[in-house]
């Protein structure tokens, strides 16, 4: 638009957009700096982004529950003299409520009732043993990755069939990935769950908070945030960001806009992969690759209240196996056992990936009908009656996520990741996915948002920690593992598969130009 036309945004340093764990130590980080002109955009009215909670049921006094939506779980707590989950850290400073998950306070289940199959629980963790050394084998020597399918294959893990296993298998799997084996890596998918799990340690907490998980980042952002302060603007949907070499300009739905020296955008690879914020100009080729390639699972809830609890209130998991669709209604957890919210006769559901999909694209009447008869299956010689209480988010269709978290696919390389992770000139990126350890977790969000918060502030002048000096790495190009001269007769390549039959060949000798990384 001419000059004259446009409206003047309002000047500040830096654009922190999103405020869920990832811009708030973002902003933590750049205030630390003592850099104080930032501001911290949100489209919702809470900060915490994923990590969100409701009201739920009655309690006997008429006043509800708080439920978490999002994040439940700290996971992987730390040791005494080892490394801590800084999640864990924070969630002890503010006495955020959470009781120990027991995974072997556990029942297994079918279409006829109880069965006891657990003795597949430990088949499938000895399957995994042999996956994690796999994923040694190929970090180290630099083997071609494939799938967590695959290695479980190779390992002797063979669910199809039956569906016992693949209950024990969506327990041991799908239950953190929210994705099922054959779409997950297998070098980065168990690489992460050691980040987690070992370097930390293999505990997880269940956050019964009643003020609501994100009470913890709630108030670590007012540790350097005053009340109602005017840095930080909720309700304010980002619409599009354009750069330009000495400022980028972010423009909201209001109308408004703000001009800031750097962006950092910490939005989810879902918001990114839907094309909700227009990017003027568009990203680079790179940079839209690593975007797309990344995958978003769909991880949901379904959270149920009885007027009883007619199961057995000491077990804290029940596994059920569908006869006919793995990871229908796998696991019911229960929250009426006196560490969770005793006595509320509370049990949740959880699905994930295509699953999940096909609830949150239901109405609640039919996902109801559709749980009351698997309960009931469940529990032949009990009464079970309707819920007094019934709720689920629709994480895949929420306009700010567009999914629940995300999960490492085979075929992305640790460069392609970097490509996530990078920043283009002023435009920074934060967020879980872009953590190369602990993406899908809260941990990585808090990370990747400090080191970005970090970097921003040192661009600006700010001393730093070296590491966290300068732009990120990026790669233009990332190469495959074959030269087009390889397409040969002796790999079964005789004919040419040139849609205009024109080969491209490129020399052995070349190296590819960004330009002709444009797809075909
Ligand atoms: C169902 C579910 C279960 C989970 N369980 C766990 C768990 O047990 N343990 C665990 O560690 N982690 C869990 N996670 C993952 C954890 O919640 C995330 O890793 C973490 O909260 C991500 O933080 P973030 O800052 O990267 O992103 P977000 O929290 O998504 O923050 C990004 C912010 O950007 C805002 N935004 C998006 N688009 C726009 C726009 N156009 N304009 C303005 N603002 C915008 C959003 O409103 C949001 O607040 C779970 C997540 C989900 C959804």
């Amino acid at each position: 638009a001419p000059i004259a036309d446009r409206t003047t945004c309002q000047k500040t340093q830096v654009a922190i957009l999103g405020a869920g764990i990832a811009g708030v130590t973002a902003a933590q980080a750049v205030s630390n700096a003592s850099i104080t002109d930032f501001l911290l955009i949100d489209r919702n009215d809470y900060i915490g982004g994923r990590v969100v909670n409701t009201d739920f049921g009655k309690r006997p006094d008429g006043s509800p529950y708080t439920i978490e939506l999002g994040a439940n779980w700290i996971q992987g707590l730390g040791s005494v003299n080892g490394p801590e989950n800084p999640i864990w850290t924070l969630s002890k400073k503010y006495s955020i409520n959470s009781t120990f998950s027991n995974y072997s306070a556990i029942l297994s289940y079918d279409e006829t009732g109880q069965v006891d199959y657990l003795h597949l629980l430990d088949e499938y963790d000895r399957a995994y043993e042999e996956v994690q050394k796999q994923s040694g084998y190929i970090l180290n020597l630099n083997l071609q990755d494939t799938s967590v399918r695959t290695g479980l294959s190779l390992a002797g893990w063979n669910p199809q069939g039956n569906s016992h296993a693949q209950a024990a298998e969506w327990w041991g799997w799908d239950f953190n990935a929210a994705q099922p084996p054959e779409l997950s890596s297998l070098l980065f998918g168990v690489a992460g769950d050691n980040a987690t799990f070992n370097h930390f340690s293999d505990e997880n907490f269940f956050v019964t908070h009643q003020n609501g998980l994100n009470e913890f980042i709630q108030l670590e952002a007012h540790q350097f945030l005053k009340k109602n302060d005017p840095r930080i603007l909720l309700n304010t949907t980002v619409t599009s960001i354009q750069s330009s070499e000495d400022s980028v300009e972010v423009h909201f739905e209001n109308g408004d806009c703000v001009e800031a020296e750097h962006v950092i955008c910490t939005f989810s690879i879902g918001v990114l992969q839907n094309n909700v914020v227009e990017f003027k100009p568009q990203l680079p080729l790179w940079k839209r690759d690593a975007i797309q390639s990344f995958n978003m699972g769909i991880y949901t809830k379904i959270f149920m209240q009885f007027n009883e609890t007619f199961w057995d209130d000491d077990t804290q998991f029940f596994l059920y196996a569908d006869p006919y669709e793995r990871g229908k209604f796998p696991v019911f957890q229960s929250l009426t056992g006196p560490e969770f919210h005793q006595d509320s006769h509370i049990i949740f559901a959880t699905v994930a990936a295509g699953q999940a999909q096909v609830v949150e694209k239901q109405t609640d009447e039919e996902t109801q009908a559709q749980i009351m008869e698997v309960l009931r299956s469940m529990f032949p010689d009990v009464n079970v009656p309707d819920p007094i209480a019934f709720m689920y988010p629709r994480w895949s269709e929420e306009k700010w996520a567009y999914g629940s978290y995300s999960n490492w696919p085979v075929g992305v390389t640790l460069e392609k990741h970097q490509n996530l992770r990078a920043n283009v000139d002023r435009l920074w990126f934060a967020g879980e996915a872009s953590s190369s350890l602990w993406f899908g977790y809260m941990q990585g969000a808090w990370f990747e948002g400090q080191e970005v918060g970090q970097r921003v502030a040192g661009m600006l002048g700010a001393r730093v920690p070296m590491k966290n000096r300068g732009s990120m790495r990026h790669y233009n190009v990332l190469h495959g593992t074959s030269f087009a001269d390889g397409y040969d007769d002796e790999h079964g390549w005789n004919v040419d598969t040139f849609a205009d039959q024109q080969p491209r060949k490129l020399s052995r000798v070349k190296a590819a130009t960004a330009d002709e990384q444009i797809p075909l």
